[in-house]
């Protein structure tokens, strides 16, 4: 991927997407999700990359090995840039679905980079140990997901910024740390809950940030994409 933001293509149909996109070019990272790509399927992704675009698929796999194995296998011939898994999933699920990948590009595609999601930034202290009975802090849970992940083998990991330094320091700073859960100051946090800015994201040692309604619900979103791509390298 591009080192600049990933936009959150979180929207309901091809035509809004296109129409939405008509402000940016092929320029910059885009991120189809489970909405747009159940909805239009791998179409959406031949048309954005035809239009040069480099594209996170973020579908959090997490299945038994030989499900997410074989259903990487086929993802891989999508030509995509980047892709996840849940890290929650384990060490053989995450050493299948980087399998699957491999065997999926063999003919010469570049293999996409895989990364383990962590614990969602929508997820909080309390959560984490009530509805998943995990007694060690948050910060503590994702730091072992991310050893889990490069341990298997992995990429990178997807985090909120709260925890992109500690991984840095444990996992080293070429490990991907993808955040998603950024905000400007001002605006609201929807169901997101470690949230942080694209100042933060820079300080902390983020090597993506992913940005979906801070750019897509702006009334100015080219404006809004700059002022963030700026704030996050640290050129504002
Ligand atoms: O894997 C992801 O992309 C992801 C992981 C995570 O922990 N949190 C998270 O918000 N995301 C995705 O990042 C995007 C964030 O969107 P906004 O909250 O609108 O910026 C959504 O498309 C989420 O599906």
């Amino acid at each position: 991927m591009k080192t600049s933001p990933i936009i959150a293509l979180d929207f309901d149909s091809a035509e809004k997407t296109f129409a939405f996109l008509k402000a940016f070019e092929g320029d910059v990272n885009v991120k189809v999700g489970m909405q747009l790509y159940y909805k239009e399927g791998p179409a959406i992704i031949a048309r954005l990359k035809e239009l040069g675009y480099d594209i996170f698929l973020d579908l959090k796999l997490h299945d038994i090995p030989n499900t997410v194995k074989s259903s990487m296998e086929v993802l891989a011939g999508l030509g995509i840039n980047l892709i996840n898994v849940h890290a929650a999933g384990g060490k053989t699920m995450m050493e299948a679905a980087l399998e699957g990948l491999d065997k999926g590009t063999s003919s010469g595609l570049v293999r996409p980079s895989l990364i383990g999601v962590t614990q969602l930034t929508s997820t909080d202290e309390n959560q984490v140990r009530e509805e998943q009975l995990i007694s060690v802090p948050l910060q503590e849970s994702v730091l072992h997901y991310a050893k889990l992940t490069k341990n298997s083998g992995l990429d990178g990991v997807v985090c909120s910024v709260h925890e992109s330094a500690v991984i840095a320091e444990a996992c080293g700073n070429e490990f991907l740390k993808v955040t998603p859960g950024i905000r400007l100051a001002d605006s609201g946090t929807h169901d997101q809950k470690r949230i942080a800015t694209p100042e933060e994201a820079h300080l902390a040692g983020s090597t993506h940030i992913v940005v979906g309604r801070a750019i897509t619900g702006a009334a100015d979103p080219r404006a809004a994409y700059e002022h963030i791509n700026a704030s996050w390298r640290g050129t504002k």
